[in-house]
């Protein structure tokens, strides 16, 4: 099959001045037809990121790839990209029309050209009927379709969005996630989308990338990021999760709160110090015989499809429990879970080592 890389982040280091780098030495691919999202506390490195792909600011080190070739030079006009800013960046003065024909008429298109395309990508983002409207009339969301028109007629191979969202209320932004998503299969060109919400995060992308003070911490799909986070801080980024002190006492056996568990992680060392996450819906309430594990109930609130229940084990660990059943504050309750609810991360470890320790733990096991 054909090579689907159109975009190679090799080694690429950013630093502005002095200042400590703000990328650090981050390899990535972007492939053809997939939605990419950048997700990130702020000031991580996200619309560096962004911006080193759109070509408005070079890289201190390391190289960009466009298609196998090297792009660190190359102007930002004469790249396949095109941005979709976070305040759309419209032209108030023009009308829709107008601000989608914009980059058209700089290429020096004909009218009738210019005319097909636009009204084409106006059908794209369901606004026909709307071209001679002017910017002020149009609502939060009908100008980011306009955003999004402006930048798809100039058919490129990658669009990026910085926040698009984030300027609109919750009902609102919801939706345009599911039309925007649409969108971008129908289109079948490349997005990648910058967001520090970890919930859009997981329900638009085909991949994530999951960044911290200048690093990738990890990549991976939506389900990827949820059920196998690679260290503590994407475990705390994606979603509640409880992050407890543990004990690997050999492959599939992990200790914790003097309690020995049956899980399905192996390839560390016996007696490692590890840290186990398991998520709040995972853990269901049984009586305190029955359980795997014993807290004492320090505090409940009903969250509508569920309650949330906090509470602490023998070695005050702190447990949250999502459960559609009730407890009572004060009370001891057991907690039940399966064994790939547990997942057990090495303390501190990067991705390049937890992959590394997953293939030579596959490799040993292969070999027996
Ligand atoms: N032109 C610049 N000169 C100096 N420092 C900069 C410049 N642009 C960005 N930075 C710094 O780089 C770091 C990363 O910024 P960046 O905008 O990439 O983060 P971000 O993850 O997109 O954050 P946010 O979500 O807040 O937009 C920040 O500490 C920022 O102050």
């Amino acid at each position: 099959m054909a090579d689907q890389t159109i975009i190679r982040f090799e080694n690429v280091t950013k630093q502005y001045d002095q200042d400590p780098a703000v990328l650090n030495d981050v390899s990535f691919s972007i492939e053809r037809g997939r939605f990419y999202t950048l997700l990130g506390p702020s000031g991580c490195g996200k619309t560096t990121i962004l911006r080193l792909i759109a070509g408005f600011t070079e890289p201190t080190k390391g190289k960009i790839y466009f298609h196998g070739k090297v792009i660190n030079d190359v102007p930002a006009n004469k790249r396949q990209v095109n941005t979709v800013f976070q305040d759309y960046a419209l032209f108030p003065h023009l009308n829709v029309f107008e601000n989608v024909a914009f980059g058209l008429r700089i290429k020096g298109c004909k009218n009738d050209e210019i005319n097909r395309k636009v009204l084409e990508a106006l059908r794209f983002v369901n606004l026909v009927g709307y071209e001679n409207r002017e910017i002020k009339e149009m609502s939060g969301g009908q100008r980011q379709r306009v955003a999004i028109a402006r930048a798809i007629v100039n058919e490129p191979e990658v669009i990026l969005l910085d926040e698009p969202l984030s300027a609109l209320d919750l009902k609102l932004r919801t939706e345009m996630q599911y039309e925007l998503r649409e969108l971008q299969r129908r289109l079948g060109i490349t997005f990648v989308f910058v967001t520090h919400d970890q919930e859009e995060a997981l329900a638009m992308s085909d991949e994530i990338f999951v960044l911290n003070e200048g690093n990738i911490q990890q990549s991976g799909t939506p389900t990827d990021i949820y059920d196998e986070p690679i260290n503590r801080f994407v475990a705390d980024f994606i979603g509640e999760s409880n992050i407890v002190p543990g004990v690997m006492k050999e492959d599939y056996l992990v200790q914790c709160a003097g309690k020995n568990f049956d899980c399905v992680d192996g390839g560390f060392n016996s007696n490692e110090q590890v840290e186990i996450v398991i998520r709040p819906e995972d853990l269901q309430i049984t009586s305190p015989d029955q359980g795997k594990l014993r807290i004492k109930v320090d505090s409940q609130l009903f969250r509508g499809v569920h309650y949330e229940i906090c509470g602490y084990d023998q070695d005050g660990n702190e447990w949250l429990v999502h459960s559609t059943k009730k407890a009572k504050v004060g009370e001891e309750i057991g907690l039940y879970f399966d064994s790939e609810a547990i997942h057990v991360m090495r303390l501190g470890e990067t991705e390049e080592e937890f992959d590394k320790r997953l293939e030579a733990y596959s490799e040993a096991n292969h070999a027996d």
